[in-house]
């Protein structure tokens, strides 16, 4: 399923776009306006983190999280959270799928949240982990084919366990651009999307959906054709988005 609008709970239209046009944003935001991928990680990473606390509720923060990453920008989002959630004192595990693989960012997100003195857990030491919630930070829109290796496994592992998932950006596995998965994905209970909703989001697997204020600058946008409501951040830093049954 995929959809070309969503809206917000004060009605706003958001518009869907592809992977190709979410590429361009961040290829814009990157090379020419800013933010930097740093600071866009930042935000992605703060936001996610605030979703995680708010669902434990009073559970936060004494109650296990397991933090789930891939190599890549998602990868390096979810370990920026990971880093957020030990800074204020959450129990949370890092598990990476192919840590030899980081670099550049994700790499420096890492080294950051060493610093912290939280865990970091190997993939085979997954099921001796507890975990009340799971952050699903493994693939992003970058997936290329079925889920396989080191990925795969930490799906699969996600699959298997009860605690509910929040999945960065789109579920791993799930094409962002058709919402199909090519192979194992997850089943998120919640998805923050970063910047603005893709297309491939009207999917069962995506849960309830927020959306990311991750601080780009609207003119980013406009360089690509895209006009997101000028209030769409205003009740805050994240909000939620229905597809819109147009
Ligand atoms: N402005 C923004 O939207 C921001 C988005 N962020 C996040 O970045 C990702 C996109 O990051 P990218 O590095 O392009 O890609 P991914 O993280 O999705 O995946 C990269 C690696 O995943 C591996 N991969 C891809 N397909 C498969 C597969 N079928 N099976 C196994 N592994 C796969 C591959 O790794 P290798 O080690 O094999 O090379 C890819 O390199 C976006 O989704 C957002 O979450 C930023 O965090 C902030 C700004
Ligand atoms: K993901």
């Amino acid at each position: 399923m995929t959809a070309s609008s969503f809206r917000t709970d004060a009605g706003l239209v958001v518009p869907a776009i592809t992977t190709t046009q979410m590429r361009e944003v961040d290829r814009i935001a990157i090379d020419e306006l800013g933010p930097n991928l740093y600071q866009m990680m930042e935000n992605a990473g703060g936001n996610l983190a605030s979703l995680c606390v708010e669902l434990l509720g009073d559970r936060w923060p004494s109650a296990p999280i397991v933090v789930l990453a891939g190599t890549g920008g998602n990868g390096g989002g979810g370990i920026c959270a990971a880093r957020h959630l030990a800074n204020r004192g959450g129990n949370v595990t890092l598990v990476i799928s192919n840590p030899s693989h980081l670099k550049g960012v994700p790499a420096d997100q890492l080294a950051l949240y060493r610093a912290t003195g939280a865990r970091v857990a190997t993939v085979a030491d997954l099921d001796t982990v507890d975990a009340d919630l799971l952050v699903d930070a493994v693939l992003g829109y970058s997936l290329d084919g079925a889920p396989h290796g080191a990925a795969a496994e930490l799906i699969r592992w996600m699959s298997r366990h009860p605690a509910p998932v929040v999945s960065l950006d789109i579920p791993s596995g799930v094409d962002s651009t058709t919402g199909v998965a090519p192979g194992a994905h997850v089943s998120a209970t919640h998805t923050v999307t970063l910047a603005a909703p893709k297309t491939g989001l009207d999917a069962e697997a995506v849960g309830t959906l927020w959306l990311a204020d991750i601080g780009i600058p609207r003119e980013v946008y406009r360089r690509v054709g895209i006009e997101l409501p000028p209030a769409l951040f205003a009740p805050g830093y994240r909000v939620q988005l229905r597809a819109s049954k147009t």
